[in-house]
């Protein structure tokens, strides 16, 4: 809920909810977007860059990421931002990071489930965190990059590997899921959004996404019918939003809204950590 407020509503009311945050973290923190001038990294990367718990923005890319770095640093916020592309600057970038971000990889197109997207996306992740287990072994890791499902695992086995393991610092962000969840609702009941909270748990692909509708808050009741359509509408939304694209891509600008929420949860509850964070998939339920 908290979160939420964070990346709703107008500039005074972000800005009050930053205070807010501010106080509550001893210091800004340094974090880090890998994948940074890509369809999520940079709107989500501009939503950081907004909030005063953040110090230090890191981007990373294989491409782009001294435009956007430059673009960003423009905007008059606090923190600073650092632009770092290709392999041989990667380490530089993760170095003393808090929080990694990883939306880095390709996305769906029509026809494809996320699963077609492991034999690309799985060695970009392996890579990335790699260089986390190097460069930032205690930070807070953000995956983003699906499958989900798959590149979580991944991350945990390399950092096994690495010696620095620890499963409360590997998250598989499926906010996503949360946010839609609460505005379909709110939307098929009449109700206010911003009162809305849907659980879901499970992981992040079709029917591993399990939204628990009979424990949405306020309490609502929903006809059976009502069920099985928020359910697959909720399952499938992903696929809604590519085949809406045409090729074009996945969901980048309301899952830069859900990554921005759920990194800055991560990054502020840090200083208390550990703490519940939000939805997640991860290998450890808090
Ligand atoms: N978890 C979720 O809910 C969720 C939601 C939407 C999209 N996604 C996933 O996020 C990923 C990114 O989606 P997008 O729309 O931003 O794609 P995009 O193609 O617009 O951007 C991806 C970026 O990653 C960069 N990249 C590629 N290889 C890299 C590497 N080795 N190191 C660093 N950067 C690298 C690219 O240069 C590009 O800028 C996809 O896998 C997509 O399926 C997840
Ligand atoms: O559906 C996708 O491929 C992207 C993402 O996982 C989503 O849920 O929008």
């Amino acid at each position: 809920m908290l979160s939420r407020a964070v990346l709703r509503g107008s500039t005074s009311c972000l800005r009050a909810a930053n205070r807010n945050f501010s106080s509550s973290s001893q210091r800004g923190h340094r974090v880090a977007v890998l994948g940074a001038a890509g369809g999520i990294g940079q709107p989500m990367s501009l939503l950081l860059k907004q909030s005063s718990s953040v110090s230090q923005l890191a981007l990373y890319d294989i491409v782009g990421t001294p435009g956007v770095a430059a673009d960003l640093s423009h905007i008059e916020t606090q923190s600073t931002v650092q632009g770092y592309q290709g392999d041989e600057e990667l380490d530089e970038c993760l170095k003393d990071c808090d929080v990694v971000a990883i939306p880095a990889g390709v996305p769906r197109k029509p026809g494809m489930t996320r699963d077609d997207l492991f034999n690309t996306n799985a060695s970009i992740v392996r890579n990335l965190v790699q260089a986390c287990a190097r460069s930032c072994p205690e930070a807070m890791i953000c995956i983003i990059t699906n499958p989900v499902n798959s590149t979580v695992p991944i991350a945990s086995e390399v950092l096994e590997k690495a010696g620095c393991y620890d499963p409360r610092r590997v998250f598989g962000v499926s906010t996503l899921d949360v946010v839609r969840a609460n505005k379909f609702v709110a939307d098929a009941k009449g109700l206010d959004v911003s009162t809305v909270t849907v659980p879901v748990v499970g992981g992040h692909s079709g029917v591993t996404i399990l939204p628990l509708l009979s424990q949405t808050t306020p309490s609502v009741s929903f006809t059976t019918e009502e069920l099985d359509a928020l359910t697959d509408r909720i399952q499938n939304a992903g696929t809604e939003v590519v085949n809406a694209k045409a090729g074009a891509g996945s969901a980048t600008l309301s899952m830069a809204y859900a990554g921005a929420r759920f990194v800055l949860s991560v990054s502020i509850n840090r200083t208390h950590w550990p703490c519940h964070v939000g939805s997640t998939w991860h290998s450890l339920c808090w």
